[in-house]
């Protein structure tokens, strides 16, 4: 705390936002002046990590939190401060970890979460390295939720009609939010990578470095408001959501992995002689096995599932394959020091905590359990039928039925998981859609 003393004071810090991801991956927390920061401990109302994302609470709500709604401690996690660059008073921003009075870490808190998935790797002297991909779109602010999203106007004054696909050109019509976006990142030390043009109409893609799971999942977690903020200031939105507009692809959350040995240092889904291990073949046969039980984590809203369709460069199995895009688990190209698998099924609308745990145990069960993966599928997946949970709530059915899982992410946070998640699906099914209405009106 002392150093975090000077830091604040050498960087004339006036306020600090205590930030803690929520299970939607959200930030939430409070405002607290610099001053107060330093002496004060800090504490919330542990409900605040089980909101849906309509904002409610569900009826097995103390079931889940204690009958009283009791505070969590929030204890800082210093190696998380950062100047938040869009302030106009000067703002640091703290990541906290969440605490039950017991000492003992908040179960429901999804960055515990992860860290406990870390510390059975960490267990077995192996380190899991992860690159995601984040996807995203930028679009025409609209306040009338029926109304179809549509491209925001470009620097030339046009609106994006054709698809553009690395397009360097149509990049430049956002210059001015790109080049931010950069800035920001940098200023924040985010491991931004390359970007390019996606498939959709201002549809962008963000590859982060590779590095520690914890490290990561926190940096797409702040580069999520980062874009945010940068298109608010610039008069457009940036949308996450999986699947935003019905005649543009979806937005993805790649995510590449692979095993450190911890006591050699190298890539452990190598062997000596360069070839693929059979710790490799074991974690992604669990990413095989466990997969569908973990999908509702990697596709955790109502419009995640509208994404996996064929031919969009989606996903709609778990099949694996050497460097095939149609298959939801690809090993791309690489030299033995590279060897990883990017699993293809996370929508960007992912918490990356929970995305990275999830995808991070299914591989360990795999270990675990000594898994053998399928033939790799060396066509195009998209001839085969959709295999995915076709929406929320069978993905959830499958979460439920699996006890390996649930255990390893925790009994309590599965179950809250699931109440919270279960309760967005019937506030979704409440909703009448235009489809409805346009093709039942009369006809049934
Ligand atoms: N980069 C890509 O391969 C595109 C992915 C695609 N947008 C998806 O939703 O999964």
């Amino acid at each position: 705390m002392e150093d975090v003393k000077k830091w604040l004071s050498s960087h004339r810090i006036s306020e600090v936002e205590c930030l803690v991801p929520d299970m939607t991956g959200n930030a939430r927390g409070k405002f607290i002046p610099a001053k107060k920061f330093i002496k004060q401990e800090s504490r919330l109302p542990e409900s605040i990590l089980i909101q849906t994302v309509t904002g409610e609470y569900t009826s097995e709500h103390y079931d889940i939190v204690s009958e009283t709604d009791s505070d969590m401690f929030l204890e800082p996690d210093t190696s998380t401060i950062r100047e938040v660059p869009w302030a106009d008073e000067r703002t640091a921003l703290i990541i906290h970890d969440c605490y039950l009075s017991s000492g003992q870490p908040h179960p429901l808190s999804t960055r515990n979460v992860l860290k406990k998935i870390l510390a059975l790797y960490q267990s077995r002297d192996l380190v899991p390295v992860v690159a995601p991909e984040v996807e995203f779109f930028l679009v025409a602010q609209n306040t009338d939720p029926d109304y179809e999203l549509t491209p925001p106007v470009g620097r030339s004054g046009r609106r994006e009609s054709a698809r553009q696909s690395y397009s360097i050109d149509a990049v430049n019509e956002f210059e001015k939010i790109i080049d931010q976006m950069y800035d920001y990142c940098e200023k924040m030390e985010l491991g931004i990578d390359t970007l390019i043009h996606e498939s959709g109409a201002a549809q962008f893609e963000v590859n982060f470095l590779h590095g520690d799971p914890l490290k990561l999942a926190d940096e797409v977690f702040l580069f999520k408001r980062v874009v945010r903020e940068i298109a608010l200031s610039n008069g457009v939105y940036a949308t996450f959501m999986a699947k935003p507009m019905r005649r543009e692809p979806g937005s993805s959350m790649h995510i590449h992995q692979s095993l450190v040995d911890r006591k050699s240092g190298n890539n452990a889904f190598s062997t000596k002689d360069g070839k693929y291990s059979s710790l490799f073949f074991n974690y992604i046969a669990g990413l095989q096995k466990y997969g569908p039980s973990a999908l509702c984590f990697f596709a955790p809203n109502v419009n995640s599932y509208r994404r996996f369709t064929p031919d969009n460069s989606a996903p709609i199995n778990f099949d694996w394959g050497y460097d095939n895009r149609t298959t939801g688990l690809r090993v791309p190209e690489s030299e033995p020091d590279g060897f990883r698998v990017e699993n293809r099924l996370p929508g960007s609308d992912a918490n990356p905590y929970l995305a990275f745990a999830a995808t991070l145990a299914c591989g360990y069960l795999g270990l675990t359990e000594n898994l053998q993966p399928q033939q790799a599928n060396e066509g195009n997946a998209y001839t085969q039928e959709i295999e995915v949970a076709r929406n929320l709530e069978e993905a959830l059915r499958l979460l439920d039925k699996c006890e390996p899982l649930r255990s390893l992410l925790g009994e309590d946070f599965s179950y809250a998981y699931s109440a919270v998640k279960r309760n967005e699906c019937e506030a979704f099914n409440e909703v009448i859609s235009s489809w409805e209405r346009e093709f039942l009106l009369l006809n049934v």
